[in-house]
């Protein structure tokens, strides 16, 4: 894919474990359940579902439907790159701790039509520092289906307090919708097992 110096890490750059907590061949369930990408609980959100794969990695589906369209019948890009990112976003959530797209790429290469259903798979390249280098391909109805969408993005690491200082807080981040008062945003689960990112 066409992509700039800022997603791909210098050359050497380690591929770190997975934390020893994190599930492995499992279904990793919503991070928040009214989050847009992978939430049930959003009326019209992705509902994008995703299993932890060997290394740093990621596989994922999801059903472009009626709502997600920009011309008629087929998804909209902008609705194709927020899969893609929510999918990166769960390798990430692997490392256990809490980061935020800072940069993501993204190269369309065939429309995609409403009722398909996209195979994303996501890996990390290399993380250093703060910053973990990561990419993404999504497939066309099967796994080796034709690819329709690749995409490479900069996670960024950050304090939990940038939940807190950005958004609602810690609440709603455990499937929960967030409206038992303690708001619903982002928590810090290095140290609860729960998932960190937005
Ligand atoms: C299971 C869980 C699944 C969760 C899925 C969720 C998926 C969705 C994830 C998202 O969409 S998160 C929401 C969208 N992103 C944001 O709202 C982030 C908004 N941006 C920020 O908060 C800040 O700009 C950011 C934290 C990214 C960086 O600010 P900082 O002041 O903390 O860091 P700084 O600017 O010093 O950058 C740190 C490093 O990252 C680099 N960097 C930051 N932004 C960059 C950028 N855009 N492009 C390239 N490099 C970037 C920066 O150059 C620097 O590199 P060096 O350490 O080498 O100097």
């Amino acid at each position: 894919m066409n992509r700039s110096h800022l997603t791909v890490p210098p050359a050497g750059t380690p591929v770190p474990e997975p934390h020893p907590d994190a599930p492995l061949g499992e279904p990793l369930g919503p991070h928040y359940s009214r989050c847009f990408g992978c939430g049930p609980g959003h009326p019209t959100g992705l509902h994008l579902e995703a299993v932890s794969e060997d290394g740093l990695g990621v596989s994922a589906k999801f059903t472009v439907g009626d709502l997600h369209q920009g011309a008629p019948g087929l998804a909209h890009g902008g609705v194709l790159a927020t899969a893609m990112d929510e999918a990166l976003g769960m390798v990430v959530w692997l490392l256990r701790k809490p980061y935020v797209t800072g940069r993501l790429e993204t190269d369309y290469l065939l429309p995609v039509p409403v009722g398909t259903t996209l195979f994303i798979r996501t890996r990390c390249t290399g993380v250093v520092g703060r910053k973990a280098y990561l990419e993404a391909e999504a497939r066309m109805d099967a796994l080796d289906g034709p690819v329709a969408v690749r995409a490479a993005a900069l996670f960024v690491e950050v304090p939990v307090a940038h939940f807190e200082r950005h958004g609602d807080g810690v609440g709603g981040m455990d499937g929960t919708d967030g409206t038992d008062g303690t708001g619903g945003g982002a928590h810090g689960g290095a140290d609860t097992g729960r998932r960190v990112n937005p």
